[in-house]
């Protein structure tokens, strides 16, 4: 094979695919204009000189790594000011920022250091600043005169907010805020960009007026000079150090040593402190977590590109790798044939749709809660918010989970770093923490399902994504077609629910306190939490697919169909043990199911390749060594393998230093 020729496994599988490959990319990117100027966009961005790495990063110090990222970094950003598509022409705002994901993805493989000045700083300035701030500090923020973070978890706490330390007491003399961290535990400790990029941040801290507490504001903070970038006087700030994944973060730590800022550097939308220190509330607590909650839904569409990145690579790693026999005397087949590679790989795509079409619709109902809120109507924000943390720890777990079936489809060489799956899989598991530890997140699902729970049982009325709660049928003959299946996980959640509620209160009648109760019960509640989200998840995916097949061609309907079928099935399977427990299903029907799956694999497997293609993520965004387009994986490996500085001689100093007088020697 020659360099630039397209491996012939994989020309055969294109060769395959029974529908129109771009038909699908233009309905991932919702619709042809979008797919023409992403492509356009990645083709001049892409192109620029010195934006993508030489030397892979993984050979540089941690220190080079920062450096590095900075340079390219400063060198991406002036190119996405310059082709204002970005900016001007009248493109969603979350396809432009999924775009600048997309880009990004290819310069900065483990994250940038300025993730958090678009990704928080600029949208908690949206969320908690007033107009007047909001004009000033907007429009440095966005043409990046200055490099914001968000800082709010510290060394000692993160998930309870109440439990943060860093204090902004108010001095209503000088008319300023002193910030001051009173220990090493309310040190703030992760905010991305923080340690050596950003010189402003937006600090959350407790506010104290005449010795009263007022609870977590936000604050903006000048962290460095803006001529010099010193830390100013009274600010300790640095990294972290190395992480799993988000080694070009530069998240960092920082504390406070009675540092003075002025009145009106409280961002003051919600709360606000008068000059005589009148503290005037939020007119909701609702407000405060508005810009959580944004973010919480943005993080579902970026772990399912994460997912389709490694689908792409493992399903074209599987047409082009070839190992064992299936039969005696025949040449050693595709891996791709394998039905269990098939079951991992086939589950990867049809989830990388679930989300992507799941977060779509969750697009539609935060615009619309967004437009209340603009209003002054608040009582649509806690349906988003429990919506958000479910969708968003579904997502993200599933996604972690299956891009590491991925990685391990890959055998030996999916744990190269080359493979940029390990890569993948470090910045995808890091969603399970950041934003809401996913946990945390499922109790406070549990919470609100406890709440309908018991207006359910006084027939008050439920939102509607928990109206389903208050549905009595239950237990219906089993039904396996789709609806039917949406229906029974319906079931499952409402028992679920039920049933962790009965133990919480028994575990109330037994005599334990409330909290106590809780707490004991959590395992259920949790459980049920997420039971919730899925029911969700299935019924959403399919309501989306089965809107947008009207206007597709019946080839591209129908894998669409049959990937969303085949999602469908795994679940029951995968849930076989909570449906036999609280639905009519039967040892036949799950027999039945297990077949209808197997015949999904069977149907899909001609598309595999299609369906990753259809992804359209560009080489240098995949930044794999088995998942090119060409398919030129044993050559990309020796390739990448002879970048390695160890290679550029043929006997390292350490053999003459230590090897050889241990050898000769011994002691
Ligand atoms: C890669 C990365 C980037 C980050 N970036 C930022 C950033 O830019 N800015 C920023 O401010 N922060 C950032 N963070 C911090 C992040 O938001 C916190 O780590 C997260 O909120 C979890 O809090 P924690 O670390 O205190 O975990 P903990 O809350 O201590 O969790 C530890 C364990 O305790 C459990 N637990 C905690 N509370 C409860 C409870 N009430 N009930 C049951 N179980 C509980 C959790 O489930 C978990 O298993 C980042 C973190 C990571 C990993």
């Amino acid at each position: 094979m020659s360099a630039n020729t397209e491996n012939e496994d994989l020309r055969k599988e294109r060769a395959k695919c029974n529908f129109n490959i771009e038909e699908l990319t233009y309905l991932l990117d919702d619709g042809y204009e979008n797919t023409k100027r992403r492509r356009y966009l990645e083709n001049k961005v892409l192109s620029t000189e010195g934006l993508l790495d030489e030397i892979p990063e993984e050979y540089l110090s941690h220190k080079e790594k920062y450096e590095n990222v900075i340079r390219k970094c400063v060198k991406l950003n002036r190119v996405l000011l310059k082709y204002d598509e970005l900016r001007d022409k009248p493109m969603d705002e979350k396809i432009k920022a999924s775009l600048r994901d997309t880009v990004s993805l290819a310069v900065t493989k483990d994250n940038s250091p300025m993730m958090l000045h678009a990704g928080m700083f600029l949208m908690a300035i949206e969320g908690h600043a007033n107009e007047k701030q909001q004009e000033y500090w907007l429009k440095r923020g966005r043409n990046m005169e200055i490099i914001g973070t968000y800082a709010q978890t510290e060394l000692g706490h993160g998930t309870f907010l109440r439990g943060l330390e860093l204090r902004a007491t108010y001095d209503e003399k000088t008319e300023q805020f002193i910030l001051h961290s009173p220990t090493l535990t309310s040190y703030k400790w992760w905010p991305g960009g923080l340690a050596h990029t950003a010189n402003y941040a937006i600090v959350m801290a407790q506010l104290y007026i005449k010795d009263k507490c007022y609870g977590m504001q936000p604050f903006m903070v000048q962290l460095r000079d803006e001529e010099t970038h010193m830390p100013l006087p009274g600010i300790k700030i640095g990294e972290i150090g190395p992480k799993l994944g988000f080694n070009t973060v530069n998240n960092g730590f920082l504390g406070f040593e009675n540092v003075r800022i002025p009145r009106d550097r409280m961002l003051m939308k919600n709360a606000q402190v008068l000059k005589d220190g009148t503290f005037i509330a939020s007119p909701s607590s609702k407000l405060a977590y508005s810009t959580m909650v944004n973010v919480r839904v943005m993080i579902v569409n970026t772990v399912s590109k994460y997912l389709s990145s490694a689908a792409t690579i493992a399903v074209r790693y599987a047409a082009v790798r070839r190992q064992s026999q299936m039969k005696p005397g025949e040449p050693e087949p595709q891996i791709l044939d394998y039905v269990t590679q098939q079951h991992k790989l086939m589950i990867a795509i049809a989830t990388s749709h679930a989300y992507h079409f799941t977060v779509r619709w969750l697009y539609n109902v935060s615009d619309a809660v967004k437009e209340n809120l603009l209003k002054g109507q608040l009582d649509t924000l806690p349906e988003l918010h429990v919506l958000a943390c479910a969708m968003k720890v579904l997502s993200s777990s599933e996604c972690t989970s299956l891009v590491e079936v991925c990685r391990r489809a890959c055998g030996g060489h999916g744990y190269m770093l080359s493979s940029n799956l390990p890569q993948l899989y470090g910045v995808c598991t890091a969603t399970m923490t950041y934003e809401g530890e996913n946990t945390v997140l499922l109790l406070q699902v549990a919470r609100s399902l406890v709440k309908a729970w018991d207006r359910a049982t006084k027939g008050q009325p439920l939102s509607p994504s928990m109206s389903y709660i208050s549905n009595k049928t239950s237990a219906a003959k089993w039904d396996s077609s789709l609806d039917g299946i949406v229906r029974n996980f319906q079931i499952v959640s409402r028992s679920k629910l039920a049933s962790s509620v009965a133990s919480f209160e028994q575990y109330l009648k037994s005599g334990l306190s409330y909290e106590d109760a809780w707490n004991k019960a959590s395992v259920q509640l949790t459980a049920a939490a997420e039971a919730h989200g899925r029911a969700i998840v299935l019924s959403i995916y399919k309501q989306q697919i089965e809107k947008l097949a009207r206007n597709m061609s019946s080839p591209l309907r129908d894998v669409l169909h049959q990937l969303l079928e085949l999602y469908m099935v795994y679940w029951t399977l995968e849930k076989v043990g909570d449906l036999l427990l609280y639905t009519q299903i039967s040892e036949k029907d799950v027999k039945a199911l297990q077949r209808r799956y197997e015949d999904l694999l069977e149907i899909l497997r001609p598309n595999a390749v299609g369906l990753v293609d259809a992804f359209d993520i560009r080489d240098e965004v995949l930044c794999s060594t088995l998942g090119s387009y060409d398919g030129r994986v044993y050559e990309r490996l020796m390739e990448e393998a002879m970048k390695s500085p160890l290679n550029k001689e043929p006997v390292n100093e350490t053999f003459h230093k230590y090897l050889k007088p241990f050898m000769r020697g011994k002691l």
